[in-house]
């Protein structure tokens, strides 16, 4: 676990999340000459065999410059256009930045349905994971287009930590147009002081973030969310500053640059703490009292056998709540088999499921690493 910037040499799996304000300097386009610089020291972590996986923001401001449009609008049709726009010359720059060193990129759109169907979830994992043993570096965005406005995370950074619990990485790195995170907005009082260090749980910082510039989104507030969503799984996040020119390199040699905000958590609980607070619950199993017990005081995997009822309607890999006889959601967890097959498999043991079902994806109907307990 990291927990002071001198232990940052240690992180082999790093997430770096840059921001539209950086990339675009300030609205006029995107700025290769920022790009170059960061991929020059980028190159440098490869070659020490730390694995990189990129998180970049600007399809809407590079989409907007290319269209013509001085403001960021309003209305996310608008925003959606410019995104995808934006988006080819997002790739493309990057692609071409890479191959001057002789390295590849592969573009990486996800929106939240992705990482919250555990089917999608396994598969993005899959590839990212086979990506970067190809040694191709992974350049991720929201795939603007298509999310609406209840579904998209619109910031990056909290796209950025979720890839970060999904690919277990070490280090989650912000970069964005401030040193760091400050006591107050920089904007605000340009005397503000820099917090160097803090547990990212530390209530006291909420009431120190404000919101965002002009071209980004969700200012320091989601940067904080972020740091909070990455120690789930047990990530560091260090929020710093990508105009400042060497600033991957000397964190990389462990120097004391921007905010460090480690995490209290271990790793494996971590990831069941983000599966508990992220996910959205699709429907619920009714468990008998034997099931409850069983969950509550052995933290074994939940079987069909314990299932006395099915509520709403969900697919295989989504979220459901469990409840006990008096409706008490007791736990929640990824799911094995949609609700039509929980149904004919309810109350069977785990032997009778490919009788009943003609097939048998699992035995258990929620495995106990994607099951948390409440
Ligand atoms: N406490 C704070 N410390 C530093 N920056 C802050 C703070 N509160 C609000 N901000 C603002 O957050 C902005 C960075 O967020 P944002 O504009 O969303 O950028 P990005 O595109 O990099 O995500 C800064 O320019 C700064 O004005
Ligand atoms: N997906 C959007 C990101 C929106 C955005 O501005 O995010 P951020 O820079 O993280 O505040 C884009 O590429 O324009």
């Amino acid at each position: 676990m990291i927990r002071e910037h001198a232990a940052i040499p240690k992180a082999r799996r790093w997430v770096v999340k840059i921001g539209s304000s950086l990339l675009t300097e300030d609205g006029k386009g995107l700025s290769r000459k920022a790009m170059a610089r960061w991929v020059t020291q980028f190159e440098a972590l490869r070659e020490q065999g730390i694995e990189l996986v990129l998180v970049s923001s600007g399809a809407i401001a590079a989409g907007m410059e290319s269209l013509g449009w001085q403001e960021r609008p309003e209305s996310l049709d608008q925003q959606q256009a410019a995104a995808a726009v934006g988006q080819m010359r997002l790739a493309q720059a990057w692609e071409d930045i890479f191959q001057i060193f002789g390295s590849q990129t592969a573009q990486v759109l996800l929106t939240h349905e992705d990482l919250s169907d555990r089917g999608r979830y396994l598969n993005g994992r899959s590839t990212l994971r086979a990506l970067l043993s190809h040694k191709v570096v992974p350049i991720i965005n929201e795939n603007d287009t298509v999310v609406t406005d209840e579904i998209r995370f619109g910031d990056n950074d909290t796209l950025a930590a979720l890839v970060a619990n999904l690919l277990d990485a070490d280090l989650l790195v912000i970069l964005t147009d401030q040193t760091g995170l400050f006591k107050e907005d920089p904007r605000k009082n340009p005397n503000a002081e820099l917090i160097q260090q803090a547990a990212a749980d530390d209530n006291t910082l909420d009431a120190m973030v404000g919101d965002a510039g002009r071209l980004g989104r969700g200012g320091m507030i989601t940067k904080l969310r972020a740091a909070r969503l990455a120690a789930r799984s047990g990530a560091t996040t260090v929020i710093a500053c990508g105009k400042q020119d060497k600033i991957i390199e000397q964190l990389s040699q462990g120097q004391r640059q921007g905010t460090l905000l480690w995490s209290g958590r271990e790793r494996e609980v971590a990831r069941k703490q983000w599966l508990a607070g992220q996910l959205r619950m699709n429907g619920k199993l009714q468990l008998d009292d034997g099931a409850v017990k069983v969950l509550k005081q052995s933290g074994r995997s939940l079987l069909a056998v314990g299932v006395r009822g099915v509520e709403g309607v969900f697919r295989r890999g989504e979220l459901v709540a469990c409840v006990d006889t008096q409706g008490r959601e007791v736990a929640r967890g990824l799911v094995n088999y949609s609700s039509e097959d929980v149904k004919k498999i309810q109350g069977k043991a785990s032997s009778d499921i490919s009788k009943v079902l003609g097939f048998m994806s699992d035995e258990e109907l929620i495995h106990r690493d994607n099951l948390v307990l409440l």
